[in-house]
C-alpha cells in the first residue's frame, strides 16, 4: 500500500470515530425536517430536485474528512463555480487586467441583477452573474473545446477527480438563460467583454453545470484552506499569488445580498449556487461543503446557512473570533495535529 494511501486511510478510521463526526451528524439531525425554501425553478432542470437531499462534508485543511447524509450525490456546482474560474481568470490574465473588467465591489443585488457600476463600466464583483460572464470571457484557450477542458482540469486539482457536465442542465439553462444573455450584450456594449458571446456564455453555463457533490465542494474549500494545494493529492489548484484575491472577494460579495449579513453571523469565506450547494472555509484549518437543495429568496441553501452558522458558533470559527469557543476543533478532531490556522 502506498504511503499516501495508508495516510488517508488512517484519516478515514480516525474520521469515522471522531467526536466531531457525531457533532455533524446530530448537525444534520437537527436541520433534516426544516422544510424552510424552495428549490430553484428558473432553470427548468434544477426543479427535478429532490427537497430532502441533505448532505454536510468537513474536510481539514490537512486532508482528513467528515461526512454525514448525501454527500456522493451529484448535483450541479452553479455559481460555486464563480469563484474558482476567477482564480483561473487571474493565473492566465494577471490580477490588473482581470480588475480593468471586473470590480471587487459587493452589489448588495440579487445574484443575476443587470448592473454594471456606471463610472467605469465593469460589473460589480465576479460572483454575480454579470461579473462571472465577464470572468468566463477570460479564460484562455484556442477554441471552445480547449476553454472547457482547462476548467475542467482546474477544477480536477481542487476535487482530485475527473468531473463531468450535466448536459441536460446545460442545455436547459442554454436554451432560457435570456438573461444573462442580456447582460452579456450589456457588457458587449460597453466592451468590457470580447464577441464571441455565444461561446462565452457556453462556457459559463457549462461550468455551472459541472456535476459535483458535497464532498467535492469540502476539497474545494479545503484546498483554498490549505493555501490553494489538495491536502489528499497534493497537486496545486491555485497560484498561491491569487488564492488571497478569490477568497477575499467569496468572503464580501460570495452569498450576494445576504454576505453582509453572513459575513456578520458566520465570519467564513464562501460561495453558494443555486443548485443547493455551499461551500466555506476556515483559512488554515478547514474545508465545510453543504448540499440541500430548497433556497431562500436571496438564492442561498437555507440547511447549508444553518450548518454553517452553527459550526461558526460552536467552534469559535467565525474569522474574527477571539473569545474562547464553546468546543475546541482540535478536540473534537481526535488524533488531529492540524488545524492551527495559517
Ligand atoms: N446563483 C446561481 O447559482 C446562478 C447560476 C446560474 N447558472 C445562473 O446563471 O443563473
Amino acid at each position: 500500500m502506498a504511503n499516501n494511501d495508508l495516510t488517508s486511510l488512517t484519516n478515514s478510521i480516525q474520521a469515522v470515530a471522531s467526536p466531531f463526526r457525531s457533532y455533524l451528524i446530530d448537525l444534520h439531525e437537527k436541520y433534516q425536517s426544516l422544510t424552510d425554501g424552495a428549490v430553484a425553478d428558473y432553470i427548468p432542470e434544477l426543479a427535478l430536485a429532490t427537497p430532502e437531499w441533505f448532505g454536510i462534508c468537513a474536510i481539514t485543511s490537512k486532508g482528513q474528512e467528515f461526512e454525514v447524509g448525501d454527500c456522493d450525490k451529484l448535483f450541479t456546482i452553479q455559481s460555486i463555480s464563480k469563484a474558482f474560474v476567477y482564480g483561473l481568470a487571474l493565473e492566465d490574465c494577471g490580477r490588473e487586467y482581470v480588475n480593468s473588467k471586473v470590480s471587487v465591489e459587493p452589489t448588495g443585488e440579487a445574484f443575476n441583477s443587470i448592473v454594471l457600476d456606471e463610472k467605469t463600466n465593469r460589473p460589480y464583483n465576479p460572483m454575480v452573474n454579470a461579473g462571472a460572464i465577464a470572468t468566463t470571457d477570460l479564460i484562455r484557450g484556442n477554441s471552445a473545446t480547449e476553454r472547457l477542458k482547462r476548467v475542467l482540469e482546474m477544477f480536477r486539482c481542487y476535487t482530485g477527480r475527473e468531473l463531468d457536465l450535466n448536459v441536460p442542465v446545460f442545455l436547459s439553462e442554454k436554451a432560457t438563460g435570456n438573461r444573462n444573455r442580456a447582460i452579456a450584450y450589456l457588457m458587449l456594449n460597453f466592451g468590457m467583454i470580447s464577441d464571441r458571446i455565444e461561446e462565452t456564455l457556453d462556457l459559463y453555463f457549462q461550468q455551472c453545470s459541472i456535476m459535483v457533490n458535497a464532498r467535492d465542494l469540502g476539497m474545494m474549500a479545503a484546498t483554498l484552506a490549505n493555501g490553494g494545494v489538495n491536502p489528499v493529492t497534493q497537486e496545486r489548484a491555485l497560484d498561491e499569488r491569487y488564492v488571497q484575491d478569490v477568497i477575499s472577494v467569496m468572503l464580501t460579495c460570495g452569498m450576494y445580498d445576504y454576505s453582509g449579513e453572513w459575513i456578520y453571523k458566520v465570519g467564513m469565506p464562501a460561495k453558494s449556487g443555486v443548485g443547493g450547494g455551499i461551500t466555506a472555509l476556515v483559512p488554515g484549518k478547514l474545508g465545510i461543503g453543504t448540499f440541500s437543495p430548497p433556497l431562500d429568496a436571496k438564492g442561498n441553501s437555507v440547511r447549508g446557512i444553518k450548518v454553517c452558522e452553527d459550526l461558526a458558533r460552536d467552534f469559535g470559527l467565525h474569522l474574527f473570533n477571539v473569545a474562547e469557543p464553546e468546543r475546541d476543533l482540535n478536540e473534537w478532531i481526535e488524533g488531529n495535529d492540524l488545524v492551527d490556522g495559517w
